[in-house]
């Protein structure tokens, strides 16, 4: 029996980090996935190993189930149904599992992310045998929220064969999880998400799970629909950053400066309310759709600024703002910075030679480009019964 969940990476059009600290934030899902898939062997396959399989970054984990049942004992019991944070003491604990593997120093990320794995995996199905494969089409540790979709993929794959969740296995094809077991695969894919970023709001795994446009904030999602064409180049500038530690430096400079920083963190909820409304607002002429995009243009400016009052642009992110404005473009980053990707809005007027232009000084100065579908589907899974 196999399964296959796949979830999908997203962009934060405003309020990225003020919404770690309760602030409004915007965003949505883009149609770049991880997929995770779980084969679990058949009775006569005599196997008691789990294995994963990270595609990406070429890296294999196995442990033997005996070992699994050493460094967590807990995962005996069932606790799939109620989601459980991973205390530091365990973190360690499942640290001692990774020593054999002698990850290379330029992957160290990928540890918060196997750890990550263990927890979920453990709490979810036990310790059960079973191969894992995940695959990503996300760059990671770019701000497209990559840690959010492999979290996410990786609590539907299990849900769907755990015994907390009733599923249909003779449905066909990609479906979507009811209610009731999507917010149960947000809350977990949350706990693995405290486990690679430390601080998360919430908003990634939430835009990953339910899909489309959505605003956030203290933990509550509202849906929105845009009754606007956004279309956004996103860039890579191809700098490596740890979210965690951008996430932790805001925190850092919010308790040195804690005045300045709260006027910092309203300032960003204004504009992400204003984003939300303006891009609901229900007025279509050719003349309110400029004016629309001018005041997003705006708002990502302002959003910006403050982004840099933060500490987390960076001199390639500038670079990008440098050069997209020589074309009277706006751009802003997106996700926690220091690197990643930016976002520029592509007016609905913009003639496409101009847009070619832009994307051919940006590739020159040795950064990736790429127009993503905005506001897709969100967690969807399919099982499929191996002969
Ligand atoms: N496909 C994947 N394979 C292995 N690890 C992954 C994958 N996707 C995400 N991760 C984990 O998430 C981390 C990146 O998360 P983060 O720093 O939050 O950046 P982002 O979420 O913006 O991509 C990686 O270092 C790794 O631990
Ligand atoms: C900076 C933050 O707002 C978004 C981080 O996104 P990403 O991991 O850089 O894709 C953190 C969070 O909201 O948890
Ligand atoms: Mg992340």
């Amino acid at each position: 029996m196999e399964v296959r969940a796949r979830a999908p990476g997203k962009i934060i059009l405003a309020g990225e980090h003020a919404v770690v600290h309760g602030s409004a934030a915007v965003a949505a899902s883009i149609g770049l996935y991880t997929s995770v898939s779980v084969r679990l062997p058949s009775p006569n396959d005599n196997d008691d190993t789990l294995t994963l399989h990270l595609m990406d970054v070429g890296l294999e984990f196995s442990w033997s189930i005996d070992r699994i049942k050493e460094i967590l004992p807990g995962s005996v019991n069932n606790v799939a149904s109620s989601p459980t944070t991973c205390c530091e003491e365990t973190i360690k604990l499942i640290l001692t599992a990774l020593e054999s593997f002698k990850i290379p120093e330029a992957k160290m990320g990928i540890a918060s992310g196997v750890i990550a794995f263990l927890w979920l995996y453990t709490s979810i199905l036990g310790n059960k045998a079973a191969k894992v494969i995940v695959s990503s089409e996300l760059p990671l540790g770019a701000g497209l929220g990559s840690s959010a979709a492999f979290c996410v993929s990786l609590s539907g794959a299990l849900l769907a064969l755990s015994d907390s969740v009733e599923v249909d296995f003779d449905q066909e094809g990609w479906v979507s999880f009811g209610e009731k077991e999507q917010q149960l695969a947000n809350r977990w894919a949350f706990e693995g998400e405290k486990i690679i970023h430390g601080k998360p709001s919430g908003i990634d795994n939430t835009v990953s799970t339910f899909g489309n446009l959505i605003k956030f904030k203290s933990g509550a999602l509202t849906c929105i629909k845009s009754n606007m064409i956004l279309k956004m180049l996103i860039t890579n500038t191809n700098v490596g950053r740890n979210t965690k530690a951008l996430v932790a430096g805001v925190s850092e400079r919010k308790k040195r400066h804690p005045d300045a920083m709260t006027s910092v963190l309203t300032a960003v909820d204004f504009i992400s309310n204003e984003f939300a409304s303006v891009i609901q607002s229900t007025s279509f002429s050719d003349d309110d759709v400029v004016k629309k995009e001018q005041r997003i243009q705006e708002l990502m400016e302002m959003n910006q600024g403050l982004l840099q009052c933060m500490g987390v642009s960076h001199a390639s992110i500038e670079t990008i703002l440098r050069t997209t404005l020589k074309y009277e473009l706006t751009s802003k980053l997106t996700g926690a910075g220091g690197g990643g990707c930016v976002l520029t809005l592509l007016p609905s007027l913009l003639p496409a030679t101009v847009i070619d232009k832009v994307i051919g000084e940006l590739e020159q100065c040795g950064f990736q480009c790429f127009v993503a579908e905005i506001g897709g589907s969100g967690l969807v899974f399919r099982f499929d019964v191996l002969s």
